[in-house]
């Protein structure tokens, strides 16, 4: 209940919306049901009921006007009756013809409104609740979004938000059709009492055995989706691993599990299909002998010797009971959809209640110059229970480089990756200038840094946006930025130069390319902090030269911390960390490096040059 409350106000206002959908809907009700009503005059007409319209000794007048069926009735025929004495039948009829035109005219204006006010509703609704989810997950930390929890959160952005759509289109259904049952049900109590219990009693038996079928075709839809989800994966595996499957000519391996899939899903479908053909014959079936008995009822009490009922009114008894079938089949049709919504609604809720665990300190300052440096003091941290880093100190020096080297696995990155504070660690502190980042603006403390990633992180955007990311800067400017990042030469060779869209992820470019791309981003947001995760992928000695190049330039004048992958990179450092199993094993300048006896650096370097 509380989520549909929520859902329902998350948009602001729900009273804004309720209030005009309340009274459009009741308009709506009233005038379809008048529509059906002037059946009965019609039909009396044509079947020349002429006792119907007998115009009574003292005229009814509208002073005497009560708001009863009784009267409006009486009145109606009256009036009739008049217009017939003064002008024949045919323009009586001409009359009800135009008043049912106009009734339906109504009914139908209004129902345009009311599907334009719930659609506008529901449309504001879910665009903030995207806006929203999109909001939240860029305040999440790092560390959330690593956790396994990619696919989650995209299911939630994307699979639930559908679903929590269709549901709020039912949800308004389920404003909707009460009143218009509640106004049609008045109608057919007033009409006979009798039939009306009769239809109520009905009504449940029918509607029970519809949704027994509807749940069963759910379940074999579900298994239905399954498979042909598990179809599309064999496929795509297939098609992404093409070069694989030829390569090891396993043909007939990936042909036959794909064929098991397939024969699954023709066997599932015929098991749907069948129990789906077979649901509306079945309905239908039972819908007419349901109007059988009604029909036999209602004929009993039009023919019996004093009638509750005449025939026009039986008549326009059957139509509107037609018409009450509709909103019951929207209820119970959507409540499944509701079920399965609300589900969805409530995973996205949860993702929007999540807290970012890093965030500022409610007496965070600014961060307006760099002045000294960047000291580890004691530093644990770790990811899950283990301790990835253990009592790490050091001080990186204003105007320094400091390089990171090591194992694999040894904690480089995770170390690097305290500065920009993705995480916090678990013991000590990271300062700068002798003040722990924790009590920085996170924004005022990232402005300062500029990070460039082993994989070059780049959007499906032009390759100007790319650079300036986000930033005002102009195109001079960007211009300028690749050519120190050695990347305008091959911008101005391409289709549309800084205009050209890279593809996903800079799929339309070369890696060396999309690495200097990284750079001059770095180089125009011209951070006094630098922190280089060098790129391990290996890249032909032309275009490796290019971005080494670029990197020089990229580091000069600035404070550095780079994790190196290629040691030859870092004989300059002023300081070198070898990081092994979460601890700084040694440390000092590649000379003082190499002089240690049997030191992990030493050979590290003798590895490398080895394998060259
Ligand atoms: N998000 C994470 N969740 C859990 N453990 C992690 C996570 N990221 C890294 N680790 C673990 O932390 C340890 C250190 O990883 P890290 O990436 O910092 O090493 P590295 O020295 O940079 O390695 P490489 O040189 O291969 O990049 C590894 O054992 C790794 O498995």
């Amino acid at each position: 209940m509380k989520i549909y409350k929520r859902l329902l106000t998350f948009s602001g206002n729900l009273g804004s919306f309720m209030l005009p959908y309340f009274i459009v809907t009741i308009l709506m009700s009233v005038f379809s049901l008048l529509n059906f009503t002037f059946m009965i005059p019609l039909l009396d007409i044509l079947f020349n009921s002429e006792e119907s319209f007998t115009v009574p000794e003292t005229l009814l007048t509208l002073d005497d006007f009560q708001l009863n069926g009784e009267f409006i009735k009486e009145y109606a025929y009256q009036e009739f009756g008049l217009l017939m004495l003064e002008k024949g039948k045919l323009s009586a009829l001409m009359l009800i013809c135009t008043f049912t035109f106009l009734a339906s005219l109504m009914t139908n204006t209004f129902r345009y409104i009311e599907r334009r006010l719930a659609e506008n509703y529901r449309r504001n609704t879910v665009a903030l609740l995207r806006t929203k989810i999109f909001d939240r997950v860029l305040s999440l930390d790092i560390g959330y979004l690593t956790n396994s929890k990619k696919s989650d959160i995209m299911a939630r952005s994307t699979t639930d938000v559908t679903e929590m759509e269709n549901a709020f289109s039912a949800l308004t259904t389920f404003i909707k059709d009460p009143i218009m049952l509640i106004v049609f049900f008045s109608t057919l109590i007033y009409l006979s009492p009798t039939m009306t219990m009769f239809v109520f009693l009905i009504l449940p038996v029918s509607g029970i055995s519809i949704g027994l079928i509807a749940k069963k075709l759910k379940q074999v839809s579900h298994n239905l989706q399954d498979i042909s989800a598990n179809l599309l994966g064999v496929l795509d595996e297939t098609i992404v691993g093409m070069r694989v499957v030829k390569g090891f000519n396993a043909d007939n391996y990936v042909k036959s599990s794909f064929e098991k899939s397939n024969q699954g899903y023709v066997k599932e479908y015929s098991d749907f299909a069948s129990k789906r053909e077979l649901a509306s014959p079945l309905s239908e079936v039972m819908g007419v002998f349901f109007v059988g008995v009604l029909l036999y009822l209602g004929g009993t009490i039009v023919l019996s010797d004093d009638p509750s009922l005449s025939a026009s009114e039986f008549m326009a008894y059957l139509v509107l009971f037609t018409q009450v079938l509709n909103p019951v089949k929207a209820i119970s049709g959507n409540v499944s959809n509701i079920q399965r919504g609300m589900a969805a609604t409530e995973r996205i809720f949860q993702l929007l209640d999540t807290k970012p665990s890093i965030k500022d300190n409610p007496e965070a300052k600014e961060l307006t110059e760099f002045k000294v440096g960047i000291q580890f003091k004691d530093v644990t941290f770790g990811y899950e229970e283990k301790d990835v880093l253990k009592g790490i100190n050091f001080e990186l020096k204003k105007g320094q480089m400091l390089a990171l080297v090591g194992p694999s696995g040894g904690g480089k990155s995770t170390l690097a990756d305290l500065i920009p504070r993705f995480y916090d660690p678990r013991k000590g502190s990271v300062e700068i200038d002798g003040n722990n980042i924790q009590d920085y603006k996170l924004n005022s403390l990232r402005s300062h840094m500029g990070i460039v990633t082993q994989e070059s992180i780049l959007f499906n955007d032009t390759i100007y946006n790319n650079i300036a990311f986000g930033t005002d800067a102009t195109m001079e400017q960007v211009e300028e930025a690749a050519k120190i990042a050695n990347a305008h030469e091959f911008i101005i060779k391409t289709d549309e130069g800084y205009n050209s869209i890279i593809g996903d992820r800079g799929s339309k470019l070369s890696g060396g390319q999309r690495q200097r791309l990284s750079i001059a981003r770095a180089i125009l947001k011209n951070p006094e902090i630098l922190i280089l995760d060098e790129a391990t992928s290996a890249l032909d000695t032309e275009s490796e030269k290019l971005v080494q190049n670029a990197i020089q330039h990229l580091m000069k004048g600035r404070t550095v911390l780079v994790i190196a992958h290629r040691l030859s990179t870092i004989q300059e450092a002023d300081n070198i960390l070898v990081i092994k199993e979460g601890e700084i094993v040694e440390q000092g300048n590649h000379q003082n490096l190499m002089n240690i006896e049997d030191g992990v650096y030493k050979k590290l370097q003798e590895l490398q040059e080895y394998s060259k």
